[in-house]
Formats: structure tokens, sequence, C-alpha cells
């Protein structure tokens, strides 16, 4: 079972909030804030419920202390996001002595952000000694980082024990709530679209979603393993040899044996290179020319793709089904995420990474059930593993 920030009282206490603010950057500039807006309700509501508020995340992945990697533009967009009413009192340091008393001294209506915890490599590294030191700071420990939920961690599994209560944050449950839904008890029509680079990234994904899917959707680089394997010619297109052909053979057996539809792009947009400078034109079938790549779906697959989603009743996605960076390639892209915002009947998941990336920069980012915040995470999530950072809030 597990608590969640609501099934706890929190006056008076210190409330320390794991939350995942690795936001991508370009220099200072943070040019997505979504991770801290979808945190912004559990902070809230620790704050509302009379909590001493600390926050804790990292940011990229540094080898030590590098003020490159300064959450400091986080907590100066913390404090707009927080409509200037909350002091964000940014700390040196994760750990220490100056922490505890800045933490100590906290007035009502002001926030701590700890200093980046990867500064200090115990972190990554689920130091015990780190863990009580993380947790002698708090009362109680609220765990909202759902993005860092699949790494075991100080922060977020080590310390945990350390600590008298436990529970999750809004943000973790609604993405336990809408990823669980879709293993646990789909409605169905149940349908999955899978794209992205490559096939052995999803393998797992591809394996724990078969037996569940009414018709498994395949864009995307990958796309071009699965026709190889078929024997079917696929030019200068993206793929991976060798025993990825025999393994992508291997689960179309699987999804013949289920008898589960596993559905390959029937036409394709091609290029002579993965870039704005290449043309773009469509195949009338299948089989792609030996001088070209295959870059994204064809219009006949964008049709067949967007009537099998206007007739679920779940779907998720997980991977762009094409190029989508480069204009000319993100037809196919934008026609699952229109598909998916058209139908409001569904219930409509979209794993974290780039295709959520694509939703969000195309505009269907609200018209969609979910859209997690975890890359990683929702993939580790969709191929049934236990995240220890979900693990971790578990109580008897
Ligand atoms: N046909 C294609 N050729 C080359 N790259 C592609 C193709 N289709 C998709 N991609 C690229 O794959 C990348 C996403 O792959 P991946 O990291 O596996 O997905 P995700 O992050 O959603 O799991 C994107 O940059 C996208 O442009
Ligand atoms: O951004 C994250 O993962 P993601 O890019 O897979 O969504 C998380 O913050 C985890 O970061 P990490 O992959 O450096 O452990």
């Amino acid at each position: 079972m597990i608590r969640y920030i609501d099934d706890l009282q929190l006056t008076g206490k210190r409330v320390f909030i794991r939350v995942d603010f690795n936001v991508p950057m370009d220099g200072r500039r943070i040019t997505d804030d979504t991770r801290i807006r979808e945190a912004l309700p559990t902070i809230k509501r620790a704050l509302e419920m009379g909590g001493k508020v600390i926050l804790a995340s990292h940011l990229g992945r540094p080898k030590g202390p590098d003020p490159k990697l300064s959450l400091e533009p986080v907590a100066a967009k913390l404090v707009g996001l927080l409509g200037g009413k909350h002091e964000v009192i940014l700390t040196d340091d994760s750990v220490g002595d100056g922490v505890k008393k800045q933490v100590k001294e906290l007035k009502e209506g002001q926030v701590v952000l700890l200093e980046n915890l990867r500064f200090h490599k115990e972190e990554e590294a689920n130091d015990e000694a780190f863990s009580r030191e993380l947790a002698a700071l708090a009362d109680v420990y609220v765990n909202d980082a759902f993005g860092t939920a699949h790494r075991a961690h100080a922060s977020t599994a080590g310390m945990v024990p350390f600590v008298k209560e436990k529970a999750a944050g809004f943000l973790m449950k609604k993405e336990i709530e809408y990823l669980g839904k879709v293993l646990k008890n789909p409605e169905k029509p149940f349908v999955a679209i899978l794209g992205g680079s490559k096939v052995s990234d999803k393998i797992k994904v591809i394996e724990s979603l078969l037996p569940k899917v009414d018709a498994l959707l395949v864009g995307g680089a990958m796309a071009y393993t699965f026709l190889k394997a078929q024997g079917i010619e696929v030019g200068k297109s993206r793929v991976e040899e060798g025993d990825k052909l025999a393994l992508a053979a291997k689960l179309l057996d699987t999804a013949k044996r289920l008898k589960t539809p596993l559905v390959l792009p029937i036409d394709h947009i091609v290029g002579t290179e993965p870039s704005e400078k290449s043309i773009a034109k469509e195949t009338p079938d299948q089989v792609i020319p030996p001088d070209m790549m295959g870059l994204d779906i064809g219009p006949k697959t964008r049709a067949m793709f967007t009537q099998r989603i206007r007739d679920a009743k779940t779907v998720v996605w997980n991977g762009p089904v094409g190029l989508f960076e480069v204009s000319k390639f993100a037809e196919g892209t934008r026609s699952v995420a229109a598909a998916m915002s058209i139908n409001t009947q569904a219930t409509t998941v979209i794993g974290g990474g780039d295709s959520a990336a694509a939703v969000e920069q195309m505009g269907y980012a609200d018209k969609m059930s979910h859209v997690s915040t975890g890359g990683g995470a929702s993939l580790e999530f969709l191929e049934g593993r236990e995240l220890p950072g979900i693990k971790a809030l578990e109580t008897k």
C-alpha cells in the first residue's frame, strides 16, 4: 500500500519532498519547465498543510560540484511559478550543518531548495551515511519525482527507511494511476504505438504489452528492423543488424502466436539524409529504394494508424514515429498526436521522453489524459518492472 501526502498530518513538520527538477537547459536558461509546474500541487499542499518544505532534486549528470549545474535557475523559476508568494532559499549544499541550520530557521512561507544532490557522488551510489544525513533533515518524506523513480539513489530509496513517515506526492500518484491503469485494467480496445530509434530499447516493453493490447502499431526507425527481418528492402534506413534482426523476427512470431496484430508501416516518407536538406518523397508501398532512407510513416500508414487510434478506448504511445525534429518528416508523429487528441472517449497516455516533447511542441499535450514526466521511468514502468522509488514508498 502507498500513502499519499493528503493522508498525513504535516503541521509544523519538516517535509522533505524529492522532486524531479532535472529540466532541459540551454546554458542557464530552462527550455521546458513542465517538471517544475507538475510538482507545484504537492509543494503548495505541503505549505497549506503547515509543513516546512525542503525540496531536493538532481540536475544533469555532474561528476562532483559544477556551478553550471547549480539549481539556481530552477530556484528563480520556482519563485515565479509560486506566484511570488514564497521565498525560495537555495542552499550551498544538500547536507551538512549549514543546511541543518537553514532548515531549522525556516520561517512560515519560506521554502528550502537543496543544491543539486548529485554534487555528492554518494547520491547515485545510494550511500548509507549520505542517506542518513538527508533523512536527518526531515520528519516526513514525500516522493514526487516520478522521472527519477527508476533510480535506486540515496534520495529516492536509501534515505526512506530512516524517515518516520513516507508518502507519494500528487504527480507520483497521477503517474502511477495512469500508467498502472494501462498495465492492469485497460479499457478495450487497447492500442499501443511504439516508435523511436531502436528496437533494442523497446524489446521489453513490446514483450510486456503484446499480451495486453488489441493492436501494437510500430513506427519510427525501429519499424525498418522489423521490415528487414521479413525480407523487405529498407534501403539506407537506420536498421539494427545481426541478432536484433533475429529478435525482431521472434517478436513478430510472438505476436502471431498471440494473434495480436503487430502493425508495421505500409508506406513511408523517404529522404536522402536525416536533415532539412533532404528531399522528402512518398513510397507507393513498404519497399524503400536502395539510395533512400525511411524517415517517417507515409499517408496510407497515417490513415491506418489514425483509424486504429480512433476506435480505441485506451491508447498508450512511446516514441516518435518519424524524425519529427525535421518538419518534413514530422507529419506521422503529428497525425498520431492529433488522432489521440480527438479521441476524447479514450484514456490517452504518452510516455515521457521524445514523444512527450513532440506532443508538447505540437500543442496537443493538454488534450491527452496524461503525459508522463518520466522518459526512462515510464518505459521501465510499462515494461512491468518494479521502480525502486515507488517500491520504497510501499508500506505493509
Ligand atoms: N525513421 C527515423 N529515422 C531516424 N530517426 C528516427 C526515425 N524515427 C524516429 N527517429 C528518431 O528517434 C528519436 C527517438 O528515439 P527514442 O530515444 O528511442 O525515443 P523515446 O525517447 O521516445 O524513447 C527521435 O530523435 C526521432 O527523431
Ligand atoms: O530526466 C530523467 O530521465 P529521462 O531523461 O529518462 O526522463 C530523470 O531525471 C533521471 O535522470 P538520469 O537518467 O540522469 O538518472
